[in-house]
């Protein structure tokens, strides 16, 4: 069997990556993924300057997960952009997925506007977890303000662009997202982020320093609420938008259900900070034992596919 896949017009040799905020702050780390069994990686994401984040500790794990609140933390748009180009010169036949965020509209639109005028010619994953104005929750929450953020960002930005969306969690919104999505030449929607401002409690204290222990939640936790979402995005999006499904992915089985529920890539949070990068190699011949015993060759053969009862 093969675990390899395509994104739009780009082919990747495995299914499987980073998720962004993981493995991913510096050239060290990237370049560990880069050489890793990983298909690609996504840079954490950048914003306009760099950012030192929150007061640690920002990020815990724990049995079945973590929980963080990071800051956005990273070195700023221009390292990550270098380091992409850099790439370009001397593995042309590869293609990484550079993650952005404005800390507001403005921000945002510079940077994409940075990055359709420069020579990267990669994937762009626009982080919409993004703090929206204050009173307003984070904007892919706010589906009018994300329909007129994309429908500004499209008439100008003319290179592959997908969207990381938080976990919706009614099915509602999940028909509201999904028509706000459809009207927009996105490649691809990465669902999903952290599960927003979850507490977790060791002995009698809080385990992370900001928001008095509020943070995104991943790992175990997070796979039925991440398959969900997958799956409600899959049975809706016109089928030129692909899906990449992030969360509670730990083994071989977690990554074959998300592509059961329609996604064309897998990425890794959780389970990479805590194993490293030799778990793309596990999971992926966990994958591959999977298709062999089942007689799938390649995960078109049951993308998608899941059964109902
Ligand atoms: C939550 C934000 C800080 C607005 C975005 C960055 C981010 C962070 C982070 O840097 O705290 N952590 C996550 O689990 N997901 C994210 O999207």
């Amino acid at each position: 069997a093969t675990t390899k896949t395509h994104i739009g017009n780009f082919e990747f040799e495995n299914c499987f990556m980073n998720a962004a905020g993981v493995y991913c702050y510096d050239r060290n780390e990237l370049g560990q993924v880069l050489n890793s069994q990983a298909g690609t990686f996504v840079t954490k994401t950048a914003t306009l300057q760099s950012r030192s984040g929150n007061p640690e500790p920002r990020y815990h794990d724990t049995v079945l997960g973590s929980i963080n609140s990071m800051g956005l933390p990273n070195l700023g748009f221009d390292y990550y952009l270098d380091y992409l180009l850099e790439l370009q010169k001397t593995h042309p036949d590869r293609t990484f997925f550079f993650s952005l965020v404005g800390m507001s509209t403005e921000d945002t639109h510079a940077l994409l506007k940075k990055v359709q005028e420069s020579d990267f010619n990669g994937i762009t994953e626009l982080n919409l977890s993004c703090p929206n104005v204050p009173g307003k929750p984070q904007i892919a929450y706010d589906l009018e303000t994300t329909e007129k953020l994309l429908t500004d960002i499209f008439s100008y930005f003319k290179k592959p662009l997908g969207v990381k969306l938080p976990p919706y969690f009614d099915i509602v919104h999940f028909d509201q997202a999904a028509t706000v999505f459809n009207k927009f030449p996105l490649t691809f929607i990465n669902c999903v982020n952290s599960i927003g401002n979850g507490l977790v409690i060791e002995d009698e204290s809080v385990v992370i320093k900001p928001k008095n222990g509020f943070g995104g939640i991943g790992g175990e936790y997070i796979k039925p609420t991440a398959l969900a979402n997958v799956h409600a995005f899959y049975q809706r999006l016109n089928p030129s938008i692909q899906i990449i499904g992030t969360g509670g992915v730990l083994t071989g089985q977690d990554a074959f259900e998300h592509i059961l529920c329609g996604a064309s890539m897998v990425q890794i949070g959780t389970t990479l900070h805590k194993e490293g990068p030799a778990a793309f190699e596990r999971i992926t011949n966990e994958l591959k034992a999977i298709m062999d015993k089942k007689g799938y060759k390649t995960i078109e053969d049951f993308k998608g596919k899941v059964k109902y009862l």
